[in-house]
């Protein structure tokens, strides 16, 4: 069977930066992320379900989510929080594990889960081996408000409702310290997934 690696960690320290390098090994990446995204299209149960709790005025005019607004409700206020992941969750968790035993029925030597709260929910069972990436918490704090042009008092509601980078990086079994360069994180990547015997290394001969 192939080897299931858990990647994690805090918002904006870098996570989707080393999945996409993790893909440009030929590993294929299931994205949490993305799949929170598809079960609350219009008109999926979740959708629905958003609607009737938290009202229209999280909708936009063509009536998709407004992210925005339902990111300004949630990340301030830990109960609403914990109804939207009640929603969102059980979807995202049932479609991740789908793609997950896909690839592994399929023989592919390595998938990688890449779950922003693999730790928050408790979902390390899902993967056989944890990585983290993180970065210093200065590091973490401007690096989310130059991406989302974020305030520095709503990056911090977000970056509070996660466990810490740090507590994370005591937790996983690999750390990918994303502070410098892309190209450092680069080689840290290819160190642990060498020593792990997923690298696919280039064929010489
Ligand atoms: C609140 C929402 C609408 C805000 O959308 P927005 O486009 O602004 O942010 P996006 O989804 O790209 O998330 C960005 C990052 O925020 C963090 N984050 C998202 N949801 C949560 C949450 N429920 N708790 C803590 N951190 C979260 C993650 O690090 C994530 O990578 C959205 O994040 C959402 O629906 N969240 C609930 C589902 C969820 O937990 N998704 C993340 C993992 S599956
Ligand atoms: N080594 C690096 N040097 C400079 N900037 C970086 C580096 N790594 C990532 N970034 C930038 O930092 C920001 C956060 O990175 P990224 O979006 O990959 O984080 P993330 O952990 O996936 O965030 P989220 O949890 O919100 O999905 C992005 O703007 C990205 O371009």
């Amino acid at each position: 069977m192939g080897l299931v690696i858990g990647l994690t960690g805090s918002i904006a320290t870098g996570k989707s930066t080393v999945s996409k390098m993790i893909k440009s090994f030929q590993i294929p990446v299931v994205d949490a992320d993305i799949i929170s995204r598809e079960v609350v299209e219009i008109g999926k149960p979740a959708y629905l379900q958003i609607v009737d709790i938290f009202g229209e005025e999280v909708l936009n005019e063509d009536g998709t989510l407004n992210r925005k607004s339902l990111g300004n409700i949630v990340f301030k206020d830990e109960d609403k929080r914990g109804q939207l992941n009640g929603i969102v969750h059980p979807e995202v968790r049932k479609e991740m594990v789908r793609q997950r035993d896909e690839y592994l029925n399929n023989g592919e030597r390595a998938v990688v889960l890449d779950i922003p709260l693999l730790f928050e929910s408790k979902l390390t069972s899902y993967a056989d081996r944890t990585l983290v990436v993180y970065v210093d918490e200065d590091t973490q704090l401007k690096r989310l408000m130059d991406r989302d042009g974020s305030s520095e008092d709503e990056a911090n509601y977000r970056i509070n409702s996660q466990i810490s980078i740090k507590e994370k990086a005591r937790l996983a079994d690999a750390v990918i310290d994303n502070s410098g360069t892309l190209e450092s994180s680069r080689t840290q990547l290819q160190e642990v997934l060498r020593e792990w015997g997923v690298l696919n290394e280039p064929d010489l001969t």
